[in-house]
């Protein structure tokens, strides 16, 4: 069995307000999140933000977290160091909150393409890589703390070679599932193509 991370420690500064409250078919973000990995994966870690993680619901199978000190925002590598700390799984499906069309079918998508020898498997969307979604193997860990004690917090110096980037343009039918939202203008777009 694997667990998720949910990621929804970020300002959200370009959206004006905490994303994982934005609402997308009458449901907050974080609980599409979790709807999409609910029936993927064991435990569903949500790593928040001090500001707003209270008003997350947690449950049996939805652990609310903050930032693990001393590595509080400080991007999605921290809340990757953060979920990875806590998960006893061997893998974790790591999933920004900010994308709301992904469903369990992204995620078993994405799952077809681990092997032994893969330590992650993520999107890469119309040419642009989507480095904090996918599937993540517990060994980067060490190599998430290692990256963020020496400052460099960028979540693409994480991968050593053994990632797996997937087109999914190419490879899937439904592409526009990996869409992320930072703007309320984005999100009003989003409503308009997507009934
Ligand atoms: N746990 C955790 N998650 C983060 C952190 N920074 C960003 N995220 C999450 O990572 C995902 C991508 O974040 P961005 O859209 O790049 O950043 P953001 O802070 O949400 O938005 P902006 O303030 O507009 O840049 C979102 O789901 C964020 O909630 C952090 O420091 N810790």
């Amino acid at each position: 069995m694997a667990d998720g991370i949910i990621l929804t420690g970020g300002m959200s500064e370009r959206f004006g307000s905490p994303k994982a409250f934005a609402v997308w078919k009458e449901s907050y973000f974080y609980e599409r999140a979790v709807q999409a990995l609910q029936s993927e994966v064991k435990t569903i870690w949500i790593i928040s933000h001090p500001s707003f993680a209270g008003r997350i619901e947690a449950g049996e199978q939805v652990k609310v977290r903050e930032d693990l000190p001393p590595h509080q925002e400080k991007g999605p590598l921290a809340g990757l160091f953060t979920g990875l700390s806590y998960t006893e799984e061997e893998w974790v499906f790591m999933l920004p909150v900010d994308m709301p069309l992904i469903t369990k079918a992204e995620i078993r998508f994405l799952a077809s393409y681990i092997s032994p020898e893969t330590e992650a498997v993520i999107p890469e969307a119309a040419g642009r890589i989507a480095p904090a979604c996918g599937w993540f193997h517990a060994d980067l860990l060490s190599k998430a703390e290692a990256q963020l004690e020496s400052g460099d917090y960028r979540m693409k110096k994480v991968f050593s070679g053994k990632e797996k980037v997937i087109d999914v343009n190419q490879m899937y039918w439904r592409p526009e599932a990996f869409e992320n939202i930072n703007t309320a203008w984005q999100l009003e777009e989003l409503n308009r193509k997507v009934k």
